[in-house]
């Protein structure tokens, strides 16, 4: 079976209709995101392998699924560390940062000392609406993302590849190849240069939404929030 992907612009447009017709709020949405990243992390590096996690979050939803992965590890008994330089103004955000603080998860400033101490890396910069170079101040971080041996897991997308056309070719970014990837809903069409382990979280849509959508439903099991995909289902 060949995975089914969804562009950049359809994902938006599912996020939208989810958030609407779908009668979702961006809360609930990002709390079933955060909560499928954390069980990915649990799930490639468990505890026993190093408890230290460095969230790398950015501006915009990607970022905010990343807060609330951090919120999840930390209450699993992992010790998160958050790098989140462009802090967004919206409640949503602030609610989640307070959360952040009040389990005492520290936040920090520079990432490639942060890397120094640190055993896995979640990488929640962009997602499906990134585009063009990378802006100030990421470019620092996507180095020093492409220069560690740290396992990094990827939300939605690794962060800096164009989501229908995968790594820059040359460049900054184009040596970023993360070991695990969560792909939120759908996998994105970056999935097919994607080499390392591919998970799929989303486990609340409605079978009439995908199929409007045109991307299959995994078949979750137990109380799994996620499904590995297997290596026979990437050949798309
Ligand atoms: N469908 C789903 O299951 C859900 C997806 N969510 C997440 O939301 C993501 C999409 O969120 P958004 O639309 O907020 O966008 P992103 O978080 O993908 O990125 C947008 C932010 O990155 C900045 N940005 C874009 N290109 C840049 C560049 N070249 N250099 C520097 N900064 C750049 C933008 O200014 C904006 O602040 C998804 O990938 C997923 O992670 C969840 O939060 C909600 C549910
Ligand atoms: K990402």
């Amino acid at each position: 079976m060949a995975l089914k992907t969804l562009g950049a612009k359809a994902a938006a447009a599912l996020d939208k209709e989810l958030m609407s017709t779908g009668a979702f709020s961006i809360d609930q949405l990002m709390e079933l995101a955060g909560l499928s990243v954390s069980q990915v992390v649990y799930r490639v590096h468990p505890i026993h392998k190093g408890h230290r996690v460095l969230v790398a979050c950015g501006p915009g939803n990607n970022g905010g699924d990343g807060l609330v992965a951090a919120r999840h590890l930390r209450q699993y008994g992992y010790q998160p560390t958050v790098y989140y330089p462009r802090r967004s103004k919206n409640d949503l955000y602030q609610r989640l940062a307070k959360q952040l603080e009040d389990l005492d998860v520290p936040f920090v400033e520079d990432f490639p000392e942060a890397l120094k101490s640190t055993d896995h890396i979640v990488d929640a910069l962009f997602g499906f609406s990134f585009s063009g170079e990378v802006r100030e101040p990421f470019p620092a971080v996507i180095k020093a993302l492409e220069e560690t041996n740290l396992p990094v897991t990827s939300v939605d997308a690794p962060s800096s590849w164009n989501i229908e056309d995968g790594p820059p070719k040359t460049g900054l970014g184009s040596s970023f190849h993360p070991e695990y990837l969560i792909s939120l809903t759908a996998p994105k069409p970056l999935v097919k240069y994607f080499k390392g382990r591919h998970f799929v979280g989303g486990r609340f849509v409605a079978p009439s939404i995908a199929k409007k959508y045109d991307f299959d439903i995994p078949e979750y099991q137990g109380i799994d929030q996620i499904v590995e995909v297997s290596p026979a289902d990437e050949k798309l």
